[in-house]
């Protein structure tokens, strides 16, 4: 039994967790889950059993035991509890500043795409990444005393050549020069792709959705609608407080990678354009495999992330300073023991890479020069207000010297320390000091505090404690502080607009302006889908000999359509109980409202009374109202409770709708095509 165990020290490896795509046919002789163990066994038939090589698939004869720790396994989870398990911390952990990313690994049709987007199918299957930006927007809300920008950018990587999947939205630039990796402080963008300002998880959604209708897709004998590349969705934040004096800010990009299944030839039989996709679906996941060997083992300096284009783009993305979740997809079908075995030892190797995520604190230089430029304001103030003071001071000692003044008018300590610190001191006139000096005033005074001493005579402030320089900028201090706020929040007000299009580097640090990307997926690769789980079909679909439309239409009825009628009837069915849901509870919060306004009436006027006939309290000064009024109040505040839960649940509901919109479209759209 060949042991593979997770390395060391866990809480600073990637995170790896196994999906199990539930199968009818699964292979429990072969397979044993234990999820409380957080391991997987799997046996596979020694070399020279009954079944035949192809049955058992299974390339390392080496081997037939298998076990594997991993961090955790889904198994029969719902999608909700995959996102609270391993998506909801990417969020909350990219709000507070760290990178994050979470891949998808597995053979063709183990459930990747169904983990990460769940795109087309019903509403209670919507996968992490609409589930995610769901979280994010009420995280956003519910921390008003931050500003948070939302950036998104969907890049397909497509036999190794990179697309924009959001280059059809209306405001994306034009395509024009190819899309090309950089790297700039440590980070990799892509030059040319457009980035996406969202303010709302609608307007997040829709972008989802745009990519989703534009991503390659075709069908072979594993997967009807098998995913021709890679695909990376990445949402960039920037987290701000909302009082501008403050120049520290946070900047995060979390992605997530729906990676193209690995596929055997000879099991999904494609051909023609398939064929040649899936050979560099392979190449590329080989190179990701290298990648990843290289960076578990000890004192490589090099890290071939140049090989591809996924590998490049995923550098700052695979361990290292980011939090790294891979959740390894598997099918548990008899027949498909050895891809699982590829994918489980690929999974083992990440979980030996490291990761220790790090905050990305950043510092805003304009905001730091408007700070500094204020408090230059405020200093210069101060200096201005204290070389005034000495002058009044000056001229108050002269007209008490000439004898034109009784009394100088001395009220705080700063000022009879001016009035030492005056070349003028001591007067003339005898017996008319109006500070004397403390005897022993003079040890407390350091050599630093010139003009504290005159005539030779040392001095010191009246209730005994000395005065020196310390003493008065600790005045001044406070008092420049107070100012300051105030600047500060003058500062906080002129808050600049950001543009809704951004074409920079998404983490605002320039560069990036080139033009965007071609656009989109080739349709033929949709069409190539029709009837391919059938070879004659697919033999048909192939250029050049298409069949008949009929022909066509009848295989399309048989294979596809009736799924996709069966998606779309429930995705409208879904949207139609929302709908319902919706209208329903918008005439209940209208009823809650009325009565709200009823109540306030109520209380107005039984508290018009009460006064009338005149307020009583009780000993402690409480006002005492009468039961009436008491229930009134209590009434009210019920009645707020209720509509402010309903009004919740509608704005929940508005988006629901929007999204299940979204998917009958995508369904819809997919019927046509
Ligand atoms: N956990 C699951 N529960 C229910 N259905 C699932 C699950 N995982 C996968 N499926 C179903 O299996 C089919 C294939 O899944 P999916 O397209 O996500 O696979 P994939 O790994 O992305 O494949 P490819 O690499 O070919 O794109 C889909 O019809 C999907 O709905």
């Amino acid at each position: 039994r060949k042991q593979m165990k997770s390395g060391g020290n866990r809480s600073k490896k990637v995170k790896v967790w196994v999906r199990v795509r539930p199968s009818q046919n699964f292979a429990d002789d072969a397979i044993k889950l234990d999820p409380e163990g957080r391991s997987l066994q799997i046996s596979v038939p020694r070399p020279g059993g009954d079944q035949q090589p192809q049955q058992r698939g299974f390339a390392n004869n080496q081997r037939s035991d298998w076990s594997f720790r991993t961090d955790g396994i889904f198994s029969n989870s719902s999608q909700q509890e995959v996102y609270e398990t391993v998506g909801a911390d990417l969020i909350e952990s990219g709000l507070a500043g760290y990178n994050g990313t979470i891949m998808c690994y597995g053979q063709t049709g183990a459930g990747k795409t169904f983990t990460i987007t769940g795109a087309t199918e019903m509403f209670h299957n919507r996968g992490l990444v609409p589930r995610a930006l769901s979280h994010l927007y009420k995280e956003i809300e519910a921390k008003s005393d931050l500003a948070i920008t939302v950036r998104i950018t969907y890049l397909e990587i497509y036999n190794d050549t990179m697309l924009d999947l959001l280059a059809t939205m209306p405001d994306s630039q034009e395509a024009g020069s190819p899309l090309v990796i950089t790297e700039e402080n440590g980070g990799v963008y892509v030059k040319g792709l457009n980035v996406h300002l969202a303010q709302s998880e609608e307007e997040a959604l829709n972008l989802l959705f745009e990519g989703e209708t534009n991503r390659a897709t075709a069908a072979h004998a594993l997967n009807k609608n098998s995913s021709r590349s890679h695909t990376i969705f990445t949402v960039y934040l920037e987290t701000r407080s909302r009082f501008q004096s403050n120049s520290k800010y946070t900047t995060s990009k979390i992605n997530f990678v729906d990676l193209a299944g690995s596929e055997r030839l000879q099991k999904t039989l494609s051909t023609g354009k398939t064929q040649q996709e899936a050979s560099y679906i392979n190449k590329s996941l080989s190179f990701l495999e290298q990648t990843v060997i290289a960076l578990t083992e000890k004192n490589r300096d090099h890290v071939p992330y140049r090989q591809s284009k996924l590998t490049h783009y995923l550098k700052d993305s695979i361990g290292g300073g980011c939090k790294t979740i891979l959740i390894a997809n598997i099918w548990g079908d008899v027949r498909q023991l050895d891809e699982t075995v590829s994918t489980m030892r690929f999974a083992q190797r990440m979980s030996c890479v490291a990761s220790e995520p790090v905050e990305n604190q950043r510092t805003d230089p304009s905001i730091m020069v408007k700070v500094l430029e204020a408090e230059i304001a405020a200093l210069k103030k101060e200096l201005a207000m204290h070389n005034t003071l000495r002058f009044e001071l000056r001229q108050q000692v002269q007209r008490y010297i000439d004898g034109d003044l009784d009394d100088i008018d001395l009220t705080s300590i700063r000022q009879i320390q001016a009035v030492f610190e005056l070349n003028c001191w001591p007067p003339s006139r005898p017996g008319r000091v109006a500070a004397t000096p403390p005897e022993g005033a003079a040890r407390s005074l350091g050599p630093s505090t010139s003009g504290a001493q005159l005539g030779g005579e040392a001095v010191g402030d009246l209730d005994g404690r000395s005065f020196g320089i310390a003493a008065r900028s600790e005045v001044g201090m406070d008092e420049s502080g107070v100012f300051l706020q105030s600047k500060r929040r003058e500062a906080a007000a002129a808050t600049a607009a950001s543009s809704k299009k951004q074409r920079q580097h998404p983490l605002g640090a320039g560069g990036g302006s080139s033009s965007g990307a071609a656009a989109g997926a080739d349709s033929e690769g949709t069409l190539d889908a029709v009837g391919s789980s059938d070879p004659a079909a697919a033999a048909a679909a192939r250029p050049g000999t298409p069949p008949s439309r009929t022909q066509a239409f009848e295989e399309f009825k048989k294979e596809l359509g009736s799924e996709i009628y069966r998606i779309l009837n429930e995705n409208r069915t879904t949207m139609m109980d929302k709908k319902k849901e919706y209208s329903n509870l918008a005439s209940q919060v209208n009823t809650t409202k009325t009565e709200i306004d009823r109540s306030r009436l109520r209380l107005d006027a039984l508290k018009v009374e009460r006064e009338a006939q005149g307020n009583l309290y009780t000993d402690e000064g409480e006002l005492i109202i009468n039961e009436e009024e008491f229930v009134e109040i209590k009434k009210l505040r019920q009645l707020k409770e209720s509509y402010k839960a309903d009004f919740d649940r509608l704005k929940e509901l508005k988006t629901q709708i929007h999204y299940c919109q979204k998917m009958v479209d995508l369904t819809r759209q997919k019927l046509i095509q």
